[in-house]
């Protein structure tokens, strides 16, 4: 078995992908909050101990974390010696990568024969990218590409707009993939881009949307990352930035937003999968959406989208207590998180971020909230951790479609309310 392990570890040096044979994701439920701090204390180590896939949030909610295979048996001890109880979400992380990159492999052949795209697969940012200039030669009569500027190691930063015309039309923003891992966001973007072509002019709803609102899809939000979650690691969420003097890479994304920077719930230490970076806005990443949106200034509605978990929450990140339109965001989520459910059956929660999910700092949401967008959420798209950020390929349509069904209610409220 140990030699099975040398030689995966030795392949895998050489193919360059990081191997994660004998990981496992624990899924640990604390009792409080005491308990709570204990999982905590693990975070942010060098060299890493624990990846948490749910990160500490209350005791009612479960912590998923990865433990590298190496860590396992300390994990374990540790778990136990403070009389943690744990049970064994995914039994070895290899496995499912392995059948992931399989899945891809025969879908890209498939794909090669038939010159066609598969929006049932997941895809490389080269694949992504070179799908939207397609896109947008196919359906230049409503979709166009924008720069918006470029990601820390120089790759192009995309939005799509989609658009009927007029100069200034109040607009929509959708954003997916700000954490590279999250697979299943990327490849619902894409087929939600697809959706909104295909459904113009047909769906009445939609088409009211777009003859009097403009939306915008952000597909690879942090492109760095997602390239090094296919040459590198899987499972990396950060950007890619690095600085001087500093020996961890990446800041988290959605943390380097203004708003309650450096607050409770992001972390001031860059070996942290919640490192806020140095300053707000630091990354380009962050800057070039914070530039587009406050130049075009009439935006009304901004969507973040990530995985897992299946929730659909919306500000405040970094306060307890209620934004001024609270009863409106709740009732709104209620409506999408309704629509949702009635595709594949699938349940989501939905309420504030701090009280959903834990108290986050320097967040996407909080910063468009607090710029004046009034309609701001964030969704934790599937699942609720049986292969969290693994999702097969095989439930990316799925889940498209019933997002699709919570993003049109949002869009739909947001054409009615205007402000
Ligand atoms: C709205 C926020 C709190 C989303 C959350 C995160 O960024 O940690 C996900 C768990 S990745
Ligand atoms: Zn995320
Ligand atoms: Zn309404």
């Amino acid at each position: 078995r140990r030699t099975l392990l040398v030689f995966s570890f030795i392949l895998a040096a050489a193919l360059g992908q990081m191997n994660f044979t004998g990981d496992q994701v624990l899924r640990v439920l604390a009792k409080d909050e005491k308990q709570l701090s204990l999982l905590g204390d693990l975070e942010g180590l060098k060299p890493q101990k624990v990846d948490f896939w749910r990160g500490p949030a209350r005791p009612s909610l479960p912590v998923d974390m990865r433990v590298p295979f190496s860590e396992l048996k300390d994990i374990k001890a540790y778990l136990e010696s403070h009389g943690l109880a744990y049970s064994i979400m995914i039994k070895d992380i290899q496995v499912l990568l392995d059948e992931e990159r399989q899945a891809m492999a025969k879908s890209r052949r498939l794909e090669r024969s038939t010159n066609s795209f598969s929006y049932s697969s997941y895809h490389t940012l080269e694949e992504i990218y070179s799908w939207i200039d397609n896109f947008v030669m196919e359906h230049s009569d409503i979709v166009s590409k924008i720069q918006i500027g470029n990601s820390f190691e120089n790759q192009s930063i995309l939005v799509l707009k989609f658009s009927t015309g007029g100069s200034r039309h109040p607009a929509i923003w959708i954003d997916t993939g700000i954490h590279s891992r999250e697979w299943i966001t990327h490849a619902t973007g894409i087929w939600t881009a697809n959706k909104i072509v295909s459904d113009y002019g047909k769906d009445r709803v939609l088409t009211d949307i777009l003859n009097a609102m403009d939306i915008f899809i952000e597909l690879v939000t942090n492109p760095d990352g997602f390239a090094f979650t296919h040459s590198m690691n899987r499972l990396w969420r950060k950007n890619k930035s690095i600085r001087p003097g500093i020996f961890c890479i990446g800041v988290d994304l959605n943390r380097n937003w203004k708003s309650g920077f450096g607050g409770n719930g992001s972390n001031s230490n860059p070996c942290s999968e919640t490192y806020h970076g140095p300053s707000p806005q630091s990354e380009p990443e962050v800057a070039a959406i914070v530039n587009f949106i406050t130049a075009h200034g009439n935006f009304k509605a901004l969507i973040s989208i990530h995985s897992y978990s299946q929730m659909l929450m919306y500000p405040y990140g970094r306060l307890l207590e209620p934004v001024s339109n609270q009863r409106e965001l709740y009732d709104l989520a209620k409506d999408a998180v309704e629509a949702l459910y009635k595709v594949h059956g699938i349940e989501y929660i939905f309420g504030s971020i701090s009280t959903t999910l834990y108290v986050a700092s320097g967040i996407t949401v909080d910063w468009a909230y607090d710029s004046g967008i009034k309609y701001a959420f964030s969704f934790e798209l599937r699942d609720t951790g049986q292969y969290g950020f693994l999702l097969p390929a095989t439930q990316i349509i799925p889940t498209a479609q019933e997002t699709w069904m919570a993003l049109r209610t949002i869009m739909e409220h947001t054409l009615n309310h205007p402000y």
